[in-house]
């Protein structure tokens, strides 16, 4: 069952097109990767599908609806969240800032409320720290936080704007992880800039520039080659596979690649 369906779409801010004829089908518990380069129109697209922006040409659905009638559906961990760390708010409260719009926070949180902003807590092991300042946790574990936010309000679908950028490497692969997990109940979309360790956990890959291209990637061992007994997926390969020329990871001069193609007779 596909979750979201876009089709032709085309999106200008004033007249400068910045997506182009784009088609995407996202199905149900995929987990899928966006990637392009900066400016290529990748928070645009998210942004058109949480109905921020508004559709000007072709469609896109959401739940078989357009995008404004699905809000609830779809949570939401934006890029940068830049909580004022020296901002005295305990871990609770911000999780409890994902009951939007239906609850009253002037008055209090009732007991259900609670006891669901805890349950997503410990969704993403981070129970123990409800009562902690957001100010005193690590980048990581204050991601976790707005991914608990997100997931308050139960939604099927989970979209996350560059969540482990400025985190470190563990920091990265717990988040991950984390997601992986998630992914097992509910539809994942990531735009990233990590291609190599996204495409270790996605099954599909959009490379927007303007333009999107889609690619199925939950055949790894089809799609990519590994190098050597590493389990490790190059980019070069992906970046081959999406028509652009550079990597930023792999030498082709000493990496042990195939010839360049093979992949395509795999497909
Ligand atoms: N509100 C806006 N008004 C006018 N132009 C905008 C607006 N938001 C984005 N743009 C422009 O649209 C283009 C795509 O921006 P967008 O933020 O969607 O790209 P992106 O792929 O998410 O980039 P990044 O990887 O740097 O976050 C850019 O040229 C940007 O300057």
């Amino acid at each position: 069952m596909n979750v979201i369906e876009i089709r032709n779409l085309t999106f200008a801010y004033d007249k400068d097109i910045v997506l182009e004829n784009v088609n995407l089908d996202v199905e149900e518990k995929d987990f899928l990767a966006i990637i392009g380069p900066n400016g290529g129109g990748k928070s645009t697209l998210l942004k058109l599908i949480l109905g921020v922006n508004k559709v000007q040409k072709g469609s896109i659905k959401v739940f078989g609806e357009a995008p404004h009638k699905n809000l609830s559906s779809i949570g939401y961990v934006p890029q940068n969240t830049n909580i004022n760390t020296d901002f005295p708010i305990k871990v609770i409260e911000v999780v409890l800032m994902g009951h939007v719009g239906e609850k009253r926070p002037l008055f209090g949180y009732g007991k259900d409320e609670i006891a669901c902003a805890m349950g997503a807590l410990s969704q993403v092991g981070m129970q123990h720290y409800a009562q902690n300042k957001i100010g005193s946790l690590s980048g990581g574990q204050r991601q976790r936080v707005m991914i608990a936010r997100a997931l308050c309000a139960h939604p099927r679908i989970l979209i996350l704007d560059e969540p482990t950028a400025s985190i470190d490497t563990k920091g990265q692969k717990e988040i991950y992880e984390l997601l992986r997990l998630l992914n097992k109940e509910i539809t994942v979309i990531v735009v990233s800039h990590d291609i190599s360790v996204i495409l270790e956990y996605a099954n599909k890959a959009a490379h927007v520039n303007r333009t999107l291209s889609f690619h199925d990637i939950s055949d790894k061992k089809k799609t990519f080659h590994t190098h050597g007994d590493q389990d490790h997926f190059c980019e070069i390969e992906l970046l081959e596979m999406l028509g652009a020329d550079s990597c930023n990871t792999c030498n082709p001069d000493t990496d042990p690649l195939e010839p360049a193609g093979k992949w395509r007779e795999a497909k």
